[in-house]
């Protein structure tokens, strides 16, 4: 049988390694047990590092708690040593932390360093513990779906969907600049390039280097890509990733799309405040610049497809699949790349 290779491309933290277990739900037979029992101790990690980080960033914008509760609280984490053990009174200083204004006001400014980007999530969730944390607690799918861990290496799983009449080889790596060299030798015969971005970084810099926009880098690196020798016979998808996350940083935060300075010719939002037309008008617009942004780095547009989604969301991720399967049929048919 056929077979068919799609790498996941793109910066760290764009959502590749999401949209890869993504596959195994929707293609296979899910995560592996193991995979699963090793991401409970990553989900605990995740909960406990965010909160010192978000405490350590505390002095960064010279802020002290107000309420003793939460400076205890804040003490009882930063104090605890392990990240792998969530006790009860670990979890309910946290959980009070979430609730102090002043912690919260530390967490409005996360732009600023480095949080991953569903903390909220994970610590609203906390507040079921023990259901949620606890020692019998085991994760959901949707709970590993939102695990942060920067991908060491390459991972690869082959799936096979009978209607596409190939086997399909999805390839998983590393965005950190540390790993992209680890890349080249999985560029041989690629049928179809996954660009992942994520749209929503457009106001932080990269945990790899702090002078550098996440924006910029993300356009920089799909020039090189795209541009490349190597990816001439490939199809290549753009997938806007975390448009759940832009949704909240333009409509909620009000974070013009220029606040760095690099996109002057960015839509600018003003006046849709109290207006939900405007507000989704403005969104739109926002992602048409995007779109507008990546296809200028690239020479030869014509074999590039865009999709708009949230990683974390199944079903939009179905949707994905659903584009890829065209681009294989048409290749099937054809022998060909796939022509809009
Ligand atoms: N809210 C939201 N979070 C997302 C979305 N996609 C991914 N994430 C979260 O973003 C974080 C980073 O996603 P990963 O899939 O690990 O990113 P990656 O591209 O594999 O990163 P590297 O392995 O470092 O290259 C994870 O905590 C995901 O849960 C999305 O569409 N919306
Ligand atoms: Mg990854």
């Amino acid at each position: 049988m056929n077979k068919f290779r799609i790498l996941l491309l793109g910066t760290s933290e764009s959502g590749k390694t999401t949209l890869f277990n993504q596959a195994r739900i929707v293609m296979g037979a899910g995560y592996p047990p193991e995979l699963a029992a090793r991401m409970r101790s990553v989900l605990i990690a995740n909960v406990i590092v965010g909160a010192k980080t978000i405490l350590d960033a505390a002095d960064m914008f010279d802020r002290t708690f107000t309420d003793p509760q939460a400076q205890s609280a804040a003490d009882l984490v930063l104090n605890a040593e392990a990240t792998n053990d969530l006790s009860e009174d670990l979890a309910h200083a946290i959980i009070t932390l979430w609730d102090d204004e002043d912690f919260r006001a530390i967490w409005d400014q996360r732009s600023n360093f480095q949080l991953q980007d569903d903390w909220d999530e994970l610590a609203e969730k906390l507040r079921a513990y023990p259901a949620w944390g606890g020692p019998d607690w085991t994760p959901s799918q949707e709970d590993l779906l939102q695990c942060r861990t920067h991908s060491i290496g390459i991972e690869e799983e082959e799936f096979l969907r009978s209607k596409w009449g190939v086997k399909v080889r999805l390839i998983d790596v590393g965005g950190l600049r540390g790993e992209r060299r680890k890349w080249t030798p999985y560029f041989e015969g690629v049928d179809l390039i996954i660009f992942v971005v994520s749209i929503s970084e457009y106001d932080q810099v990269l945990a790899e280097d702090q002078t550098k926009n996440r924006l910029q880098e993300s356009l920089e690196l799909f020039n090189e890509i795209a541009n490349a020798k190597w990816s001439s016979k490939s199809n290549i998808l753009i997938l806007f990733n975390k448009v759940d996350v832009l949704r909240d940083k333009l409509l909620s935060q009000h974070i013009p799309l220029n606040v760095s300075g690099l996109f002057a010719d960015a839509p600018k939002c003003n006046g849709y405040q109290n207006d939900p037309e405007k507000a989704e008008r403005f969104l739109s617009n926002a992602i048409r610049w995007f779109h507008t942004r990546f296809l200028a780095e690239c020479r030869d547009t014509k074999f590039v497809l865009v999709q708009v989604a949230s990683a974390v969301h199944t079903e939009q991720v179905d949707n994905i699949f659903r584009v890829v399967g065209e681009i294989i049929l048409r290749r099937n048919l054809h022998g060909s790349r796939y022509l809009r």
